[in-house]
């Protein structure tokens, strides 16, 4: 691994484009590379493979993890699965209709039977929340969001597409079954992940000055 000397700690080699490669990476151009990280929809193949996959959830696995709770599961979802995914959201749709006293529509039906068919393969991160007197819930829904993160850029650094998606489904019961996800637990993020034929839009830079606040 050839890094840079003031980058000594970085272990990804990260090229300017895409994927990882064996040039050196600064820590200006490592910043703008994770700020280029755009979603992208609609996700074809090739995924990840399993070796690839493993090794991003080792990188979501370093998230800040309060006491080292590790209080998050990864559900790999991938082929003709991915229908079966497709019945628990639909399933999670009519109960949801029945409750609220709507009819869903064919269109609606279809529409979300085929969600998990957008890409090849998504990652559900789910929370596992472990009862601790120093680690609130929240602080461990917030350390499945840090993994989900890690994630997403650990499958980017290997030339992989994502879009994190939750919508109004993931935690209605019949989704929370189907995972097997506790009734304190939530599904945090269905991680889309394939490869895009678009290159990711260039993102409008962001003005941070109204949300930051310096105190000295
Ligand atoms: C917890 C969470 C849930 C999200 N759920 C959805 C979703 O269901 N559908 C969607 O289109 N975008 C969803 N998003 C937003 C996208 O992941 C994405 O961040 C947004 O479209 C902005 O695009 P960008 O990542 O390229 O900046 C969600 C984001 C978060 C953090």
């Amino acid at each position: 691994m050839n890094v840079s000397d003031e980058n000594k700690n970085n272990k990804e080699i990260v090229d300017d484009d895409k994927g990882v490669d064996n040039t050196d990476v600064t820590g200006e151009q490592l910043i703008s590379w994770i700020n280029s990280r755009r979603s992208m929809g609609n996700l074809d193949a090739p995924a990840p493979t399993r070796a690839q996959i493993q090794e991003a959830i080792e990188c979501a696995a370093t998230a800040p993890d309060h006491k080292k709770l590790r209080p998050w599961r990864f559900i790999v979802t991938e082929g003709d699965a991915r229908h079966e995914l497709g019945l628990a959201l639909l399933e999670a749709a009519k109960t949801k209709a029945v409750q609220d006293g709507e009819d869903l529509s064919e269109k609606t039906i279809k529409k979300t039977r085929n969600m998990p068919l957008r890409a090849p393969l998504i990652i559900t991160v789910a929370t596992q929340m472990q009862a601790h007197k120093k680690v609130p819930p929240f602080e461990q829904m917030l350390s499945a969001g840090a993994a989900v993160q890690n994630l997403i850029l650990a499958l980017k650094a290997q030339g992989f597409s994502t879009v994190w998606r939750t919508g109004l489904l993931c935690n209605e019961p019949a989704v929370k079954a189907y995972f097997d996800v506790g009734p304190d637990d939530y599904v945090t993020a269905f991680v889309y992940i394939g490869t895009s034929s678009k290159d990711e839009p260039k993102r409008k830079p962001i003005d941070i000055e109204p949300l930051v606040r310096f105190e000295s």
